[in-house]
């Protein structure tokens, strides 16, 4: 099965109306046009790595990056990510898919072929705290996030002056409890209109719908300021005050309908003491969040995470 970058998205919106999307020219050597990736999982078994290498190389392939890892015996799982150059990568793209899926069916193989130099489309949603959109925003305009960003959505109007300056399309939909339902039915109408790939909860504080993450499966990154899994849900750094912690941290993690318990991608901590207030800990903790936040998001542009079993396995 290949899963292509771009969302697979039939948009009645005429190609010359379809969102413009404004990126930066700075391109890291790692996005070269004869850069691809092939993510695996499959079945543990002796000789998957020598008919995936022997493919690249019959390809005429360079591979500049190889990993794997099998879980235990017992599961028998396999996971590998490899990075390769080939010439003429654009003519290449489909017979490589066409002459890999031999190879995927004799492995049962679960994969996806990506090309590095097809920027993913990334939505990013924001409520009110702004330091992690900032973050994204900053590491995208000095090229370190390797994306488009065709629209921000927020509930509330404070990023709507930030994120126009940079010629960023901004929604601001309201969302209360009665509203709620509309409000997604806005969203998902404006992310299918800009083709966005995969979404970004920057702080955005509302819990999305089942139908939201169904339609975005494992496309859909937050932050949560906690070290989950303490302090799931709102208010983690007013309960961590509260316990007296001497640790606070954040998690970026894949979004599923369980509040803040789908797949951790990235997590980091700091000390703290008791001298700190709340107002002190969320000062510390937003610059966890972002740099947490940004890590998550630049591995997934890069293709370095499988999922299994609510758990991911994070190729660095
Ligand atoms: N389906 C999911 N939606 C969201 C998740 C998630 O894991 N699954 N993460 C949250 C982010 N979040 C903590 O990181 C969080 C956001 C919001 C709430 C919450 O209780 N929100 C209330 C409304 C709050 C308000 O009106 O300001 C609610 O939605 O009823 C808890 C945790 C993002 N969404």
């Amino acid at each position: 099965m290949i899963v292509s970058n771009t969302h697979t998205h039939v948009s009645n919106v005429p190609a010359k109306e379809r969102a413009h999307s404004r990126t930066y020219s700075f391109v890291h050597g790692n996005h070269q046009a004869n850069r691809a990736r092939l993510l695996i999982s499959c079945p543990d078994q002796p000789g998957i790595v020598a008919h995936v290498s022997q493919f690249l190389y019959e390809q005429g392939a360079n591979i500049v990056h190889s990993n794997q890892y099998s879980t235990d015996p017992e599961s028998g799982l396999f996971f590998m990510r490899v990075e390769f150059d080939i010439p003429d990568l654009d003519t290449h793209k489909n017979t490589l898919h066409n002459q890999f899926q031999p190879i995927a069916e004799k492995f049962a193989m679960d994969w996806k072929l990506s090309l590095a130099n097809q920027r993913k489309r990334m939505a990013i949603f924001v409520s009110k705290e702004e330091h992690c959109l900032r973050e994204l925003l900053w590491q995208w305009q000095n090229g370190d996030l390797y994306a488009e960003i065709p629209v921000i959505i927020s509930n509330h109007p404070i990023a709507k002056k930030t994120v126009e300056s940079l010629g960023v399309p901004f929604f601001h939909i309201p969302v209360t409890r009665d509203t709620k339902a509309e409000a997604e039915r806005q969203q998902l109408k404006i992310l299918e209109q800009y083709q966005v790939d995969f979404v970004v909860l920057a702080r955005y504080m509302q819990i999305l719908s089942s139908n939201f993450n169904q339609i975005y499966k494992n496309q859909i990154i937050n932050i949560h300021h906690s070290f989950l899994p303490a302090f799931i849900g709102s208010n983690p750094y007013a309960r961590a005050y509260e316990r007296g912690v001497k640790l606070i941290g954040a998690t970026a993690h894949y979004v599923t309908e369980n509040l803040d318990e789908g797949p951790i991608i990235e997590q980091d901590v700091q000390r703290v003491t008791h001298q700190y207030d709340i107002e002190e800990l969320k000062r510390i903790g937003a610059q966890i969040e972002r740099t947490v936040l940004a890590r998550a998001v630049s591995w997934h542009l890069e293709d370095r995470i499988l999922i299994h079993q609510n758990k991911t396995i994070v190729f660095e």
